[in-house]
């Protein structure tokens, strides 16, 4: 029997730390790397991030419209960079914010979840918008391919509370009702933004989670990694900091970024826990 992609997930964080590291070839990035905004730019610099943080990140996480942008050729290059991830031997985590009627759903999880597909990721990132019901069938696809998915809770964006402040509850109780029996994580993850403040009421209900907490925000949006273990206090254990600009903006600094970045939340979240046992 294959691994569960929470045993999977947890085997990552505690032998290379807790990073997820972003692909995200915006036409900003590519300039900054002297890059043609083109399909060929883009293979070249994912190539790269590849290359440079697949044996130091837990997760790498493709985001999907950047290359999206450019029609079929820009989706081939994500095809091949989720191969060269596998390949690698990292954990894919395909940012693509779906959510749908369930019909639709299925056809998203044969995209994105079904071992066969060629664009089928270790995990997607999946909006809870049409009612968290909408996203069990794509939950049982992720769990019968060994795969996961991380649901919207409370983004990282400035603007995003008044919406979700209200719902964030329906979303965290049926991510948690999914997991339930899982161990060591079930294949429901969330997504809180490291950005959030420590009073945000959503972070209570993360202790009944039994799953892995995304945590962007890092750098670019502002938070540093003794925010993410302030915000995330008794999950710290959990959480799964992502960081995309903050680290790619310079590819002869890329793995080095990288490595100060996991660094940081491996002390900030393990000392943190010691003091608290
Ligand atoms: O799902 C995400 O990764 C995500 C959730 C969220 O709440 N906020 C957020 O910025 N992201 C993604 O994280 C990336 C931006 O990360 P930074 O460049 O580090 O700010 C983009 O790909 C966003 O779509």
């Amino acid at each position: 029997m294959n691994e569960s992609f929470g045993t999977r997930l947890r085997g990552r964080l505690d032998k290379y730390g807790p990073l997820c590291v972003g692909i995200d070839p915006s036409p900003a990035l590519l300039h900054a790397w002297g890059l043609d905004d083109s399909p060929a730019g883009l293979e070249s610099f994912s190539r790269t991030v590849v290359d440079a943080v697949s044996d130091v990140a837990a997760v790498v996480k493709p985001q999907s419209a950047f290359f999206e942008r450019w029609g079929s050729r820009g989706i081939a290059v994500l095809e091949r960079t989720i191969a060269d991830l596998r390949d690698a031997g990292t954990l894919v985590l395909l940012d693509i914010k779906r959510g749908d009627i369930d019909s639709t759903m299925a056809a998203y999880a044969e995209a994105y979840l079904d071992r066969g597909s060629p664009l089928a990721a270790d995990a997607v990132t999946l909006s809870p918008y049409l009612g968290f019901g909408s996203l069990e069938g794509a939950i049982l696809s992720a769990v019968a391919n060994d795969a996961g998915v991380f649901v919207l809770a409370r983004t990282s964006n400035p603007e995003a509370a008044p919406l979700q402040r209200p719902v964030a509850g329906q979303v965290l109780a049926g991510a948690a009702a999914a997991n339930a029996g899982h161990a060591p994580f079930g294949p429901v993850g969330v997504v809180m933004g490291a950005t959030l403040p420590a009073s945000d009421d959503a972070l209570t209900a993360l202790t009944d989670l039994n799953g892995p907490i995304l945590a962007p925000g890092l750098g670019a949006q502002g938070a540093t990694p003794a925010d993410v273990a302030r915000v995330f206090g008794p999950v710290r254990h959990a959480v799964v900091p992502s960081v995309s600009r903050a680290v790619l903006a310079d590819p002869g600094r890329l793995r080095a970024r990288v490595l100060h970045y996991r660094d940081e939340c491996v002390a900030h979240l393990t000392a943190e826990i010691a003091t608290q046992s």
